[in-house]
């Protein structure tokens, strides 16, 4: 048997559409434009390619975009400075500050600084307490973009054994969040976990979080199971020289011949989260001036 291919590149652009019509109208009848505000400090790579992304996605649904890039040696007080700033400038609906920062920031301190309202990461204590009592916040952007393809390859999750590899605070730990309020039986697994592979081969759904180069073979995957592979791991290309390659948390030839559905690295995961990260932008914009949120694009 061979997997169903889950088109995520292609499910964030209808996303993408989806948003962009919700800012046209809020344009013409409301007078009002949601704003993104990015925040990078020093000069990693990687973080640059993803902030280009982000400015350039932002832009193209209409939405502003506002980018602040800081010097590698900006203290906590002038970061913190600018991120009061962007909590009290009503033109400004989500802030988000790319990580990893330098080692002299704290991650958690930064993200506690962002008013909850505006935290479209969803990475606030407020935010994961919200989620966890099943309340309205704003939900992370890579779980909310998982459960968005879980849910249309599967429309009733209700019941389904889960198991998220992976307890992150910015995944695995969200993730299973949004999997029990879907109803699944969910077992959150990690490094720790006795019998991994035995644990994986129960659940008819796998989200494979872990950041270890196609860790989750084939003989760990039940047949037919889902499998959803947010791991990226990049590596130098094994037949173009300096070139690199995208590798995920799952071996993806061989699992696709046991799962029912997976998601590719590239263009599985990766492409949702920034959709999500629109999404979650707007619908702070709409909460911020009382207004209907968009319908299908939260929880
Ligand atoms: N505060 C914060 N929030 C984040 O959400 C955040 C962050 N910091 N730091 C870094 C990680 C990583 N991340 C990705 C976003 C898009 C792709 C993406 O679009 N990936 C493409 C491929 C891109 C490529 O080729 O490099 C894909 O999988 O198809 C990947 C990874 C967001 N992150």
């Amino acid at each position: 048997m061979s997997a169903t291919i889950i088109d995520g590149k292609a499910f964030a652009a209808d996303i993408r559409e989806k948003i962009s019509d919700h800012v046209t109208r809020l344009r013409e009848e409301n007078g009002i434009i949601p704003g993104l505000a990015v925040v990078l400090v020093g000069e990693d790579p990687a973080s640059e390619v993803y902030v280009a992304a982000k400015h350039k996605q932002t832009t193209e649904v209409g939405m502003r975009s506002f980018k602040h890039a800081l010097p590698a040696d900006t203290s906590e007080a002038d970061l913190f400075a600018l991120i009061d700033k962007l909590n009290a400038d009503p033109e400004v609906h989500g802030i988000l500050c790319q990580f990893p920062v330098p080692d002299h920031l704290d991650e958690r301190a930064i993200v506690a600084r962002i008013d909850p309202s505006k935290d479209v990461d969803g990475l606030s204590v407020v935010n994961a307490g919200l989620l966890a009592s099943g309340e309205k916040g704003l939900v992370s952007c890579t779980p909310l973009g998982c459960l968005m393809l879980l849910r249309d390859r599967i429309p009733n999750l209700s019941g389904l054994d889960a198991v998220v590899i992976g307890r992150s605070n910015l995944f695995g730990k969200p993730m299973a969040q949004l999997l029990l309020r879907e109803n699944c039986t969910v077992t959150i697994a990690h490094s720790r976990t006795k019998d991994l592979a035995e644990t994986v081969r129960r659940a008819d759904i796998v989200v494979a979080a872990v950041g270890r180069a196609e860790m989750v073979k084939a003989d760990w995957v039940k047949s037919g199971a889902t499998v959803i592979d947010v791991g990226i791991t990049r590596i130098p290309h094994p037949d173009k020289p300096g070139k690199t390659k995208l590798l995920g948390d799952v071996a993806f030839d061989e699992v696709s011949e046991v799962a029912g559905a997976i998601t590719p690295v590239p263009g599985g995961v990766g492409p949702m989260t920034i959709a999500c990260l629109l999404a979650n932008t707007l619908t702070a914009c709409c909460r911020a001036h009382d207004l209907d949120e968009p319908e299908g694009l939260t929880v």
